[in-house]
């Protein structure tokens, strides 16, 4: 188990992090989602004892970092896929890791077989792609067999295989027992692999919650309606509990006339027969499938640092 409790750090005069605090359970693969710049990576290195923070703490089995007996077999950790030396083999890489943390060959061969590199391993480190180099990482985060891990964006550089390999590690070192923290800015690939779910933006905790709440939450249907007559809808819908109606920007190929809304709540076929009672015209009436990734941008958007506000001409 990871716990993060009261974490605060600043950089100079930035607020990396501010009171972080979350759990990610044993048994468990925590998704840890925020915008470039949320404080991903700040919380996973001192979770780690790489940053020391200025309030707060991060536990891993109840002890911090530092005062773990056998590091590498309490908790595994990918944080640069290109952290290995350039000049070694994958081999010797992963040899020398074991041979200073008291770890025999045979588990050296064992991470080999599990991430699939077991075939390159006389290759220099420095001659690797971004994917196989995030397997190497991994394989040296296994090498302990330990009973946490903390991944930081590990699908970086991976094709569609490696994406799913990495997918399926996870979920089997959860059905294993073991606590899985997984950083990543796509909130369509951890809704896939977490069974939890903690965002940040600009160093706070946005929501804690489980993957399975923020589908039920997010994913539901949602109508589009483009009317020239909004006064008309609003007193449509005025009595209807559960019913919410919010404006929407105009979109490209929308009528010239009108104003776009989104009912959330109301079902297709009920509120087309509705809507020709009350004779409300309309310009456009569609059901949208309101997506997970929207829903996460809605709620880190206002935090995300890095905002293009210009389109690209
Ligand atoms: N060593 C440092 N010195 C100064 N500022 C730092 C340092 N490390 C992180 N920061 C700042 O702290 C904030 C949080 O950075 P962090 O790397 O934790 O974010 P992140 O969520 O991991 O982002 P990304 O997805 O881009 O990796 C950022 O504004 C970053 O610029």
């Amino acid at each position: 188990m990871i716990e993060i409790r009261g974490l605060s750090k600043r950089f100079g005069t930035k607020t990396a992090l501010d009171n972080v605090s979350f759990t990610a359970e044993d048994g468990k693969v925590t998704g840890f989602l925020g915008p470039n710049g949320a404080g991903k990576s700040t919380t996973m290195r001192a979770a780690l004892g790489l940053i020391r923070p200025d309030a707060g703490q991060a536990l891993i089995d109840g002890r911090p970092f530092a005062k773990l007996a056998a590091p590498m077999a309490e908790v595994g950790a990918v944080l640069d896929a290109k952290s290995a030396h350039k000049g070694r083999s994958a081999y010797a890489h992963l040899r020398a890791l074991a041979a200073t943390n008291g770890i025999g060959k045979t588990r050296v061969d064992d991470v080999m077989d599990i991430t699939g590199i077991a075939s390159v391993k006389t290759r220099k480190a420095g001659k690797f792609s971004l994917g196989m180099s995030q397997r190497l990482s991994i394989a040296a985060a296994l090498l302990g067999d330990p009973h946490n891990l903390v991944l930081d964006e590990p699908i970086n550089g991976l094709d569609p295989e490696g994406v799913k390999w990495v997918r399926d590690l996870c979920r089997e070192c959860a059905r294993q027992g073991r606590a899985v923290l997984l950083s990543s800015h796509l909130m369509s690939e951890v809704a896939l692999t977490a069974d939890n779910l903690v965002i940040i933006g600009r160093g706070r905790i946005l929501e804690t919650t489980s993957v399975e709440s923020f589908v039920a939450e997010h994913s539901g249907h949602t109508l589009r309606v483009i009317t020239p007559q909004p006064d008309k809808l609003h007193a449509i819908f005025a009595q209807a509990p559960g019913i919410t109606i919010t404006p929407l920007p105009r979109s490209t190929g929308d009528p010239q006339q009108g104003q776009a809304f989104r009912i959330a709540g109301a079902d297709l076929a009920r509120t087309a027969d509705v809507f020709a009672r009350a004779q409300l015209v309309v310009y456009q009436f569609i059901e949208e499938q309101a997506s997970l990734e929207d829903a996460y941008m809605a709620l880190t958007h206002a935090s995300a640092e890095y905002v293009s506000k210009e389109p690209i001409r």
